[in-house]
């Protein structure tokens, strides 16, 4: 029999109390559920002051943003503290803190991260973090690198991929990328004054092929840990610092999608913006938002030659030459899931703040056209789009 129960508020405070690792643990007296994703329940842990101070997550038996009506195992918590508990190993600095988690419970204490703010909300208001993209591929970099077949024993790495099978959350990811916008799917969500634009992708035969190439490779490369997730609304940020959480879509995947997810996500941001902050102040915002795109690029292929060049266990990879051989094919997987990410998060049915939050309708609708061409073009073209110099170049004339 199971112990798993649904936490009530007074339940998040015991636990927090027991696992929570604080000095003081009578001191933790109330919990906020404060949850604002689209799966589970987050209490904050307050004392006896008001003062946030431990996180307590739990899983719930289905889709929180959908209801009971969508089962999802519970299994996803387990894979989600295992993920940035590896994570964590190879990049500290960047990755939440887990401190204890029970996989049957499915719940996990993590480090309170309340002093941050999550990057989507500071990039909805205009807010510049000028270090985040760079940081951000230096722990892509480090978590895929260590996890890839250039580092791991080729054994363990054959466990892990086992270990980190996530069925259920990658078909969430199967079908809600690559499947439901190409199709007339229930669970798909836009303005019915994009359907011309809807029917003009579903009709077009050379991107169909395309993402079925992309979700083909989504389901069968198995090349590193990915966080499988991340978007701009799982990361905090602060003053000079920034922490990934929310790896519950972990899995054995293509390296590229990581940095094609992260991109995608600051260019629904470059997209949004006339919207967001007006049209001509949005200028120097996109600028800025190209700018992260080339950093976070830079960052991450420099750090990961760099690992490769100095770390490489497997003799034949190790070959030299051969990580920038990968790397290439890396970038070209990586414009391919950003362009998808822009047309899934536009008509599929998870939306970001980016583009939703925008108040005149004829703005979101134009800005939300933007969003779905520059995604069907990225797709498109990625295969002759050579590094991201070019991407930014591309980006600018197409807009
Ligand atoms: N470690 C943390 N510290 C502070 N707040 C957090 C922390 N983890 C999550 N949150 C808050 O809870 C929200 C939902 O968390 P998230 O992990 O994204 O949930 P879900 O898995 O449902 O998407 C975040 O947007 C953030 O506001
Ligand atoms: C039915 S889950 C939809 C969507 O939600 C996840 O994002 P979040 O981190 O906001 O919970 C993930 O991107 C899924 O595709």
């Amino acid at each position: 029999m199971s112990r798993y129960y649904t936490f009530t508020a007074e339940d998040a405070v015991e636990y927090a109390r027991k696992y929570g690792g604080v000095a003081d643990p009578q001191s933790l007296v109330t919990a906020d559920e404060i949850g604002d994703g689209n799966l589970n329940l987050v209490f904050k842990i307050r004392d006896t002051t008001g003062k946030s101070r431990v996180i307590v997550k739990q899983a719930l038996p289905y889709v929180r943003c959908v209801g009971e009506s969508w089962p999802l195992t519970l299994d996803r918590a387990r894979i989600e503290a295992e993920t940035l508990i590896i994570h964590g190993q190879y990049c500290p600095q960047h990755t939440v803190k887990v401190l204890h988690h029970d996989a049957e419970l499915a719940v996990m204490v993590q480090e309170d991260l309340s002093d941050h703010q999550i990057w989507r909300s500071e990039l909805v208001q205009g807010k510049y973090f000028p270090q985040a993209a760079s940081q951000l591929g230096e722990y892509l970099a480090q978590t895929l690198f260590h996890t890839s077949d250039f580092y791991q024993n080729a054994q363990t790495k054959k466990a892990e991929v086992s270990r980190f099978t996530n069925p259920e959350l990658c078909q969430i990811t199967e079908d809600l990328f690559f499947t439901d916008p190409y199709v007339d799917h229930e669970r798909n969500n836009f303005d019915p004054v994009l359907q011309p634009e809807v029917d003009a992708l579903r009709a077009d035969k050379p991107l169909r092929l395309a993402v079925a190439a992309l979700k083909h490779r989504f389901l069968s490369k198995a090349e590193a840990l990915l966080h499988g997730d991340i978007h701009s609304g799982s990361i905090f940020v602060a003053e000079g610092k920034l922490k990934a959480i929310d790896a519950e879509f972990g899995y054995y995947g293509p390296v590229g999608f990581d940095p094609g997810s992260a991109i995608g996500n600051l260019l629904l941001n470059y997209c949004g913006l006339p919207g967001l902050v007006g049209v001509r102040e949005a200028a120097d915002g996109r600028e800025q938002r190209l700018k992260d795109v080339r950093e976070l690029w830079l960052s991450f292929s420099e750090r990961f030659l760099q690992l490769a060049r100095e770390k490489s266990q497997d003799p034949t990879l190790a070959e030299p030459g051969y990580a920038d051989v990968f790397l290439q094919d890396v970038w070209h997987d990586a414009v391919g899931y950003c362009g998808a990410e822009l047309i899934r998060r536009t008509i599929g049915l998870a939306h970001v703040a980016d583009l939703d939050s925008i108040k005149d309708a004829a703005m979101r609708a134009d800005c939300q056209r933007h969003a779905l061409s520059l995604g069907k073009w990225l797709i498109l073209t990625a295969p002759q789009i050579s590094d991201v110099e070019s991407f930014i170049a591309r980006i600018r004339q197409f807009s």
